[in-house]
C-alpha cells in the first residue's frame, strides 16, 4: 500500500531489485544484504504501521519507572506505534512515509534509538526478527520485479489496532504485470 501511493520509492525499490538480482538463480543472504532501498522501505513501513503495536508486561514486583512507582502486579503497555509516530523523536516529518530517514540504519534513525520497537526490545526481543526480515526482502523483490501497484480507488484508510495492525476494510490495489 505505501509503495503503491509513493511511486517514486516503488520505482526506486522495484530498479534495485532488478540490478541487484539480475543473472541471480537463487536469492542468497549475500543477495538480499545487497538491498540497501528494500530494507530502508521496510523499515518505514514497520516504523509507520508496526504489526506488534503494542509490547504488554505485568509487574513482577513493586518497582519505581521515572517518577512513577509501579506496584506489583500491573500491566505495563508500551504503544510501539505511538512511539513511532512521536515528533521529538523522529521530527515533524514523523507521519510521512520517507524510507531514507534508515540511510544510516535503525539505531541512527531516530534519537533515543530504543524508540523504533517493531521487534520488541531487550531479553524477549522478536527471535524470528532476521527471518522476517528476509521473508519480507523476498516478498517484495519477486512481486516488485514482475508487478507494478497503484491504488484502488475502492481503498478506505483504516488502520486497526487488534493483536496486529490490520486494514479495516481490506487493501485493494490495481495490480499490473511488467512486460
Ligand atoms: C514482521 C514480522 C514480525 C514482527 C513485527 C514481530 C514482532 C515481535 C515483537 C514486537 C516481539 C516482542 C513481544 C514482546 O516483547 O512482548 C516478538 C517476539 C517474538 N517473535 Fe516476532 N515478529 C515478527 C516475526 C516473527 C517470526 C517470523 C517469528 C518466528 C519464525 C517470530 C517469533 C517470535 C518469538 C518466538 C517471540 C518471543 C520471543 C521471547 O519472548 O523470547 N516473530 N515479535
Amino acid at each position: 500500500m505505501l509503495l503503491a501511493t509513493h511511486p517514486s520509492w516503488q520505482d526506486r525499490a522495484r530498479a534495485e531489485a532488478l540490478e541487484v538480482c539480475r543473472g541471480c538463480t537463487k536469492l542468497d543472504v549475500d543477495v538480499l544484504r545487497r538491498l540497501k532501498t528494500i530494507t530502508m522501505v521496510i523499515q518505514e513501513t514497520l516504523r509507520l504501521y508496526p504489526p506488534a503495536s503494542l509490547i504488554v508486561r505485568e509487574a513482577l514486583t513493586d518497582f519505581k519507572l521515572g517518577a512513577l512507582n509501579i506496584p506489583r502486579g500491573t500491566i505495563v503497555q508500551t504503544a510501539v506505534a505511538m512511539l513511532h509516530l512521536d515528533k521529538d523523536v523522529w521530527g515533524q516529518d514523523a507521519g510521512e512515509f520517507r524510507p531514507d530517514r534508515f540511510t544510516n540504519g535503525a539505531a541512527a534513525a531516530c534519537e533515543p534509538s530504543h524508540m523504533y520497537l517493531p521487534f520488541g526490545h531487550g531479553p524477549r526481543i522478536c527471535a524470528g526478527q532476521n527471518l522476517a526480515m528476509v521473508e519480507l526482502k523476498v516478498v517484495l523483490v519477486r512481486l516488485l520485479s514482475k508487478f507494478a501497484f497503484s491504488p484502488s480507488p475502492g481503498y478506505r484508510h483504516a488502520p486497526l489496532f487488534r493483536l496486529t495492525i490490520e486494514p479495516g476494510f481490506g487493501m485493494p490495489l490495481v495490480v499490473t504485470k511488467l512486460p
